[in-house]
């Protein structure tokens, strides 16, 4: 089964849920995942079953990215935070730079996230 992760920053959680709310029926057919409070809220907001690992800044996007090195994770839709600094920027650069090693789908923006989405369903 397609497995994609779904991450976003504070400022942009709204944002993701509201895409997840759009594309719920596409959603449900992949396995999902998502870092702590991400997964609470589409969880809270949708009928969509997530997997939760740890909050972003405890090391949830750590754990996201040991999936892509495992070669397990289809894509991620990250909407980052543009305009503020986070606690765990290394690791939010650990998570981007494993999706380029391994060429992983990874979408930072709406539009692309639509994409993302998209072009992963068969
Ligand atoms: O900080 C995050 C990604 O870098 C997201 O973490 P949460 O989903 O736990 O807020």
């Amino acid at each position: 089964m397609t497995r994609v992760a779904l991450i976003a920053h504070d400022e942009k959680k709204s944002e993701l849920i509201e895409f997840t709310q759009a594309h719920e029926a596409q959603l449900r057919e992949y396995d999902l995942l998502a870092t702590g409070t991400t997964g609470k809220r589409l969880m809270e907001a949708t009928d969509l079953e997530v997997e939760r690992k740890a909050s972003g800044p405890l090391g949830g996007d750590l754990m996201i990215g040991s999936e892509v090195a495992e070669g397990i994770l289809d894509g991620i839709v990250f909407l980052r935070d543009p305009l503020r600094a986070q606690p765990h920027e290394p690791d939010i650069s650990a998570l981007l730079r494993i999706c380029d090693v391994h060429d992983t789908a990874l979408a930072t923006n709406l539009a692309s996230a639509e994409f993302l989405i998209e072009g992963l369903s068969d």
